[in-house]
């Protein structure tokens, strides 16, 4: 599956590529595991097998950290947690603004995930007057009349729209214009945003419907085989190295 960001050249300008970007969090969250086990030190390819990554790709994502591990002994998983989460700007604190506090916000307000990697949930906004002051997730929600002064109060840059689609590019303007530079967007519309402004889609019914192409796909390989005929091999995923099973981010670019 495709993942990219919108607005940024397809290297940063640290030099690293966008799809080594794209692998850290994947690498982030093996090792996270292994922490957790306190597992000390990882070699590339039991990391890569863990990340669902080829292992000379990882070794290359590597180098780009300036991570080389060690011959025979492999990767010291702390210091390699700490590097990825510095270089993917995890080691600060990110206040976050949800918008849409229907069903699918207020699961992201209740998803523990988020803070635990230092996505902080400052504030939900929501159009409802009758949902003004209610809590959710332990948060008064707050009414979309007060968005651009929630926003400069808390210091926001991140913000996620969980609204119908028709609400969706009103509120990323209104976000936009109040100083929020990315967005995470569940809305199924396409966003339009300014340069400097990056904009991530995720969209679930996509996921779906790519795993039935593939289902499609399997039942073809099936008959085919039943009646002799060649099929062509699936495209492997460029981000992970994985066929259709893999376990990659439901993020698309905007
Ligand atoms: N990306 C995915 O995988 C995925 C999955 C489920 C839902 N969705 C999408 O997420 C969105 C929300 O879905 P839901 O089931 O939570 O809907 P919902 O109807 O339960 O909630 C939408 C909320 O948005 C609020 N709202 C409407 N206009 C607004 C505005 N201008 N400003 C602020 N808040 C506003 C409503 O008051 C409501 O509380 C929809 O667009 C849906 O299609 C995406």
């Amino acid at each position: 599956m495709a993942t990219g960001r919108t607005h940024r050249p397809a290297t940063r300008s640290r030099g690293i590529p966008e799809a080594t970007v794209a692998r850290l969090p994947l690498y982030l969250r093996a090792l996270t595991a292994l922490s957790e086990r306190s597992v000390p030190t990882v070699s590339s390819e039991e990391l890569a097998a863990a990340a669902g990554v080829n292992s000379a790709k990882l070794r290359k994502d590597f180098s780009y950290l300036g991570s080389y591990g060690t011959r025979g002994v492999g990767y010291d998983v702390e210091y390699l947690v700490y590097q990825i989460s510095r270089e993917l700007g995890l080691t600060q604190d990110w206040p976050v603004v949800i918008v849409g506090i229907g069903n699918l916000g207020a699961a992201l307000a209740n998803y523990g995930g988020f803070a635990s990697r230092g996505f902080r949930v400052a504030a939900l906004i929501d159009a409802d007057p009758a949902m003004a002051g209610k809590p959710v997730a332990g948060i008064p929600v707050q009414h979309t009349d007060d968005l651009e002064k929630i926003i400069t109060d808390n210091g926001v840059s991140i913000g996620v729209i969980a609204t119908p689609a028709g609400a969706a590019q009103p509120v990323c303007d209104r976000l936009v214009a109040a100083g929020v530079t990315s967005i995470l967007n569940f809305a199924p519309t396409v966003l339009s945003v300014p340069d400097g402004v990056d904009v991530r889609k995720v969209d679930l019914s996509i996921e779906l419907q790519i795993l039935a192409f593939h289902e499609q796909r399997k039942a073809g390989e099936e008959s085919a085989a039943h009646e002799g005929a060649a099929v062509p091999p699936v495209a492997h995923d460029e981000t992970t190295d994985q066929g259709p099973d893999g376990d990659v981010p439901a993020v698309m670019p905007a």
